[in-house]
């Protein structure tokens, strides 16, 4: 699956996951919207759970928005394209380990890979960080259900289990 980075380019460049993957050919980065190609977009602001269902208009691309967490408001979301939030899963990235939601780029990427049944390429990206394995021990059952669900509405059942723990 193609992954590209619509980039902000406002984050620490030392640490940030998008420019890595791209240092390894592993994703795309693009400095402007029209530039960004049209595919699934992860966006935590989004109405739509992620889910199997997005396979299709995913393999035309997979794009996520990198930028710090302060500028990523709802209003930072204009990219052209299908718009889907990553169920409850947790951080590995040492910035934000253990918090739900605030995943760095490359751990949003992995998400979406397994929830689309992409398992190898998302330990592929996660091999170039030393928490990246850390990300799938953590969530691997959240992560193994959701791939299991056949749509958005089953995702976010199972999320809501996660929640209500
Ligand atoms: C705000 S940027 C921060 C990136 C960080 N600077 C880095 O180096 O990875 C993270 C991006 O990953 C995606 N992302 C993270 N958490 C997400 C979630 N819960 N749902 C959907 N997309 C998410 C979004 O595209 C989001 O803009």
């Amino acid at each position: 699956m193609d992954l590209h980075v619509r980039y902000e380019g406002d984050d620490d460049p030392e640490k940030c996951t998008a420019r890595k993957l791209s240092r390894f050919d592993l994703a795309e980065l693009h400095r402007s919207d029209r530039a960004t190609p049209y595919g699934v977009v992860l966006n935590p602001h989004a109405e739509r759970a992620l889910s199997p269902a997005d396979r299709e208009a995913a393999e035309r691309a997979l794009v996520a928005l990198d930028c710090s967490w302060e500028s990523a408001g709802e209003k930072q979301f204009t990219i052209d394209g299908d718009h889907r939030a990553l169920p409850y899963l947790v951080a590995a990235n040492p910035v934000n380990f253990g918090r739900p939601m605030e995943l760095t780029t490359v751990e949003a990427f992995a998400a979406a890979l397994v929830i689309l049944g992409e398992n190898e390429q998302a330990e592929q990206i996660l091999a170039k960080f030393t928490w990246g394995e850390t990300f799938l021990e953590l969530n691997e059952e959240p992560l193994r259900r959701y791939s299991e669900c056949a749509d958005s509405s089953e995702v976010v059942a199972i999320q809501q289990e996660y929640l209500d723990r």
